[in-house]
């Protein structure tokens, strides 16, 4: 009864609303606030911070572009890291990958991890497959005693740069990514909006470029409930076999009913649209 309105310093003079039907869940981690609650028409919502995280009804959009850009860019992806990410959701979407037989996730908010598999089983089913490995901890140490070049793909799926993710939009944290791809692996990371923070992701590019000396593209997909409705990724290559991002070599958008459930968002002609950018940000993207 009332509305949940996402303030945040972060999107200054704006605040996108939902309706609540009913407050399920209200804690208190080691890291932040944890709430979940019933809206009225975007099913159940995780908030952090007073920041919505996914919502039941556009987590797909979220999840399936910024797992797919990145694992369909490249033949056989086989050993995957997810930072963050502790919902499930990124996990559902790198075990439709029949190639993947090593799936790590490193989470630091256990709390996250017990939330959603109460209030969110169609996302935190990602955790139900047998590849799937979960360390609770800060991803940057993680990433420093991993061996290099461990990985084929790394997707970094952080909340925002204020809260326990901020060292996770840093040069440094990019360094230990880089180190823990192979020659030619790649990373997504979020990317925050082009609307809202294209001073942010300036530097973002600029890190990526000096650190990633394959392909380095910014790529943006619509979510109604994320402030400004629309969210980027980074992909960016290491060194090494190239990467084409923009064309999408293993496209899954096949009907393939082998899957569970059917992809409800990705297909391959909306991967290769997410890198079309608008002038005012290929301006600053692309100058870098
Ligand atoms: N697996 C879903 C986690 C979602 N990650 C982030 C949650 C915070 C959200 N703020 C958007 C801020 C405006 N760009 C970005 C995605």
């Amino acid at each position: 009864p009332g509305w949940f309105s996402e303030i945040s310093p972060m999107w200054p003079g704006e605040a996108h609303s939902l309706k609540v039907e009913k407050i399920l869940f209200q804690g208190k981690s080691d890291y932040q606030d944890v709430m979940v609650f019933q809206s009225s028409t975007y099913g159940k919502v995780l908030v952090l911070d007073g920041v919505i995280q996914l919502t039941e009804r556009d987590e797909c959009a979220y999840q399936e572009m910024i797992t797919h850009l990145p694992l369909c860019s490249i033949p056989n992806p086989k050993k995957v890291l997810v930072i963050g990410g502790g919902d499930g959701g990124v996990l559902r979407e790198v075990a439709r990958h029949s190639s993947v037989e090593q799936i790590d996730i490193c989470e630091i908010d256990k709390m996250v991890v017990d939330v959603s598999k109460q209030f969110f089983p169609d996302v935190a089913v990602g955790y139900d497959d047998p590849r799937v490995t979960l360390h609770v901890g800060d991803g940057v140490a993680f990433l420093k005693a991993v061996p290099e070049g461990t990985y084929d793909a790394i997707i970094v799926d952080s909340s925002d740069p204020i809260g326990p993710a901020q060292e996770l939009f840093e040069k440094p944290f990019f360094e230990t990514v880089a180190r823990a791809l192979r020659p030619g692996g790649v990373v997504c990371t979020q990317a925050e909006s082009i609307w809202l923070h294209m001073h942010i992701i300036e530097g973002i590019v600029a890190n990526c470029r000096q650190i990633f000396k394959g392909s380095v593209n910014y790529a943006w997909t619509t979510v109604p409930t994320y402030p400004s409705g629309v969210i980027g990724f980074m992909l960016c290559s290491t060194e090494g076999p190239s990467v084409d991002f923009k064309n999408p070599i293993n496209p899954i958008d096949k009907d393939d009913s082998s899957f569970k459930r059917p992809l409800k968002f990705y297909n391959s002609e909306i991967h290769s649209a997410a890198f079309c950018l608008p002038s005012f940000a290929k301006k600053v993207i692309e100058s870098k």
